[in-house]
C-alpha cells in the first residue's frame, strides 16, 4: 500500500529538492527536525509505551534518528540508541550533540520491541557490510514492530535493489516525497506500509503514484457518439477480443465495435460487429470519421494476417492502444515503427514482451521512460508494479494491486479499459492512470479467485467511485 497521488523524486532529485529549499532560506536543522518529529509522531502511536531502540548511521538519516529519539524520550518513553558511528558534520552532528539519553553501539545493542531504523537512507551507495546487515536483520526480528526512516536501510534509492535491507519492516515514513524504493516491486516488499511526511521542501516533478481519477458524468446533451466510438480489432483468438470490447462497453464508451472475422460465441447484444474482409478494408474502416479509438492486439494472432491488420492499422491516423500479439508482432522495430506515426498510441507490454521490444538496463522506471521517449508511445509496463511513462518524462506507478490478476485475460481487460479511456478523449499518461486504476480497483472489488470476465463486471462500480 503506497500514497497515491503522491510525488516520487530519485536520490539526485530529492537531494536537489533540499538545494532548492536551503536557498529559500530553509536551514538543514530545521528540514531534520521537522523530519525527526513526523517520524516521532507515528512511532510513539506505535510504540503504545514499550522500550524503543534507535539506530542511528553517520549520515543525515542518523540525525534524523537523534532527532527521533530526543522526541520519544520527551514523551516518556524509554529510549536507547544504537549507534553507528557517529555523525561527524552538519545538522546531522548537532543532532547527535543535542541526544542526553543513553547510546550504544550497534554491535551487541539488545532487542527491543519497537525497533526505529536510522542507519541508512538515500546516501546508500554500495551493499551494507555483511556485519552491519545481520545485526540489522537481528534486531528487526526480534522486534514487534519496526519503523523505518524514509528507506529501510540497504536498498538502492532508485529501483528499490536490495543492498543488505531485511525482510519484516512494518512499516516506512518517506521524507519529503516517496522514492522510487517505496513504489517498485523489488522495495515496496522490504518496506511494509509506506507513509509520507510533508516536511515543507517544495516539490516539483512529473512523476507521480496513480490516484482516483477524476470521471465525468455523461450530460444532457451526451450521445453514443460523443462518448467515444472505440474500435476493437480481433483476431485468431475471438475470445481476448470479446473480452476487450466488453471491458471497453463496462469501461464506460458510448460505441463499441468489434472489427474483424464475423465473431463466434457469444457477445453482449449492444456490441456491435463488422465483418471486414482485408487489411484495406481495415485500413478504410478504421479511418472513418466516426471511429474514436483503435484497440488492436488481444488475440490478433501472428500470422500475416495479423501482421498486414497491424501495418495496416499503424497507417491510420488514429488514437491507438497496442497490446499482446501486436507488440509481438512490432517486436525489436518497435521504437522505429511507432515513432514514424502522428497519431498518440498507447503500448501496454507486460515484462515478457517489454524486455522483446525495449531490453535496456537500469529500473523499471528508467527503462520504461526509455521505451517512450524512443517509441513517441504512452508505455503501460504491467506487472505486480506497473510503471507508465510518457515520451514528455511524465511517469506514474500503481503498486500494490491485487495478485488474483495475474490470470489470463486480464490484460485484454486493460486494454479494452483503455481505449474507452482514449475514445473518451483522455489522453497521454492520464488516459492510462485512469485504466489502471480503475483495473485494480476492479479487482479489488472482484475479491479472491476471479477470472478476467468477472473484472468486467466489476467495472461500472469502480467508475461510479470516480465520479
Ligand atoms: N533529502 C531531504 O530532503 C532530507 C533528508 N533527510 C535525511 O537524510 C537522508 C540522506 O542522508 P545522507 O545523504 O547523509 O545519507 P545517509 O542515507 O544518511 O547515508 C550516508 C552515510 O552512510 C554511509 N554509507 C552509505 N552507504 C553505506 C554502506 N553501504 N555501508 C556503510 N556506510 C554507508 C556514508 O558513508 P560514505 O559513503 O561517505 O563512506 C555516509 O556516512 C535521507 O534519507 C533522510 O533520512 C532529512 O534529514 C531531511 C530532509
Ligand atoms: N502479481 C500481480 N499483481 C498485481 N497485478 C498483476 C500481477 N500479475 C499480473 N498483474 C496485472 O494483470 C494484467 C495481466 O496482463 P497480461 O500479462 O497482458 O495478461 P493477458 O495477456 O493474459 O491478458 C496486467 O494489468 C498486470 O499488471
Ligand atoms: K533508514
Amino acid at each position: 500500500m503506497i500514497p497515491p497521488g503522491a510525488p516520487i523524486l530519485t536520490a539526485d532529485a530529492m537531494r536537489a529538492a533540499e538545494e532548492a529549499a536551503f536557498a529559500r532560506g530553509i536551514s538543514q536543522d530545521e528540514l531534520m527536525e521537522r523530519a525527526g518529529a513526523a517520524v516521532a509522531r507515528e512511532a510513539v502511536r506505535f510504540a503504545m509505551g514499550r522500550p524503543v531502540l534507535v539506530l542511528a548511521g553517520p549520515g543525515n538519516n542518523g540525525g534524523d534518528a537523534y532527532v527521533v529519539a530526543r522526541h520519544l524520550r520527551q514523551a516518556g518513553l524509554d529510549v536507547l540508541v544504537a549507534a553507528s558511528g557517529a555523525p561527524r558534520h552538519g545538522a546531522a552532528e548537532r543532532m547527535h550533540a543535542r541526544w542526553e539519553g543513553p547510546t550504544t553501539s550497534l554491535y551487541g545493542a539488545p532487542v527491543r520491541s519497537v525497533l526505529i531504523d536510522g542507519l541508512f537512507g538515500t546516501g546508500v551507495t554500495r551493499p551494507l557490510e555483511r556485519s552491519i546487515a545481520a545485526v540489522f536483520a537481528e534486531l528487526v526480528r526480534g522486534a514487534d514492530f519496526t519503523l523505518a526512516i524514509d528507506l529501510p536501510s540497504g536498498m538502492d534509492t532508485d529501483s528499490g535493489a536490495e543492498l543488505g535491507a531485511p525482510r519484516g519492516i512494518d512499516a516506512t515514513i518517506a521524507l519529503g516525497a516517496l522514492k522510487p524504493a517505496h513504489v517498485l516491486d523489488d522495495g515496496l516488499s522490504r518496506c511494509g506500509h509506506v507513509l509520507l511526511a510533508d516536511i515543507g521542501i517544495p516539490v516539483e516533478t512529473g512523476w507521480y503514484s496513480v490516484c482516483r481519477p477524476a470521471l465525468e458524468m455523461p450530460g444532457p446533451q451526451s450521445h453514443k457518439y460523443s462518448r467515444g466510438l472505440v474500435a476493437i480489432v480481433e483476431g485468431a483468438m475471438p475470445g481476448a477480443g470479446r473480452l476487450a470490447a466488453r471491458a471497453a462497453m463496462a469501461g464506460g464508451a458510448g460505441y463499441v465495435m468489434l472489427v474483424g472475422q464475423t465473431p463466434v460465441g457469444p457477445a453482449p447484444d449492444a456490441l456491435v460487429c463488422r465483418a471486414i474482409d482485408d487489411a484495406d478494408d481495415l485500413a478504410d474502416f478504421l479511418a472513418g470519421d466516426r471511429i474514436d479509438a483503435v484497440v488492436l492486439g488481444p488475440g490478433l494472432g501472428r500470422d500475416r494476417r495479423a501482421e498486414s491488420f497491424l501495418r495496416a492499422s499503424l497507417a491510420v491516423d488514429k488514437p491507438m492502444v497496442l497490446d499482446g500479439d501486436a507488440l509481438s508482432l512490432l517486436g525489436t522495430g518497435a521504437a522505429a515503427s511507432l515513432a514514424a506515426r502522428e497519431a498518440p498510441v498507447w503500448i501496454t507490454p507486460h515484462a515478457g514482451e517489454f524486455d522483446r521490444m525495449f531490453g535496456g538496463a537500469g529500473s523499471k522506471i528508467d527503462r520504461t521512460l526509455e521505451a517512450a521517449a524512443a517509441s513517441g508511445a504512452t508505455v503501460v509496463h504491467k506487472g505486480g508494479d506497473t510503471v507508465i511513462a510518457g515520451p514528455d518524462g511524465s511517469v506514474r506507478v500503481l503498486t500494490g494491486a491485487s495478485p488474483w490478476l495475474s490470470t489470463a485475460g486480464t490484460g485484454d481487460v486493460l486494454a479494452g479499459i483503455l481505449g474507452a479511456q482514449v475514445g473518451q478523449g483522455s489522453s497521454g499518461v492520464d488516459a492510462a492512470a485512469a485504466a489502471v486504476w480503475l483495473h485494480g480497483r476492479a479487482a479489488q472489488l472482484a475479491g479472491p479467485a476471479f477470472f478476467a470476465d468477472q473484472l468486467v463486471a466489476e467495472l461500472p462500480e469502480a467508475i461510479g467511485e470516480c465520479l
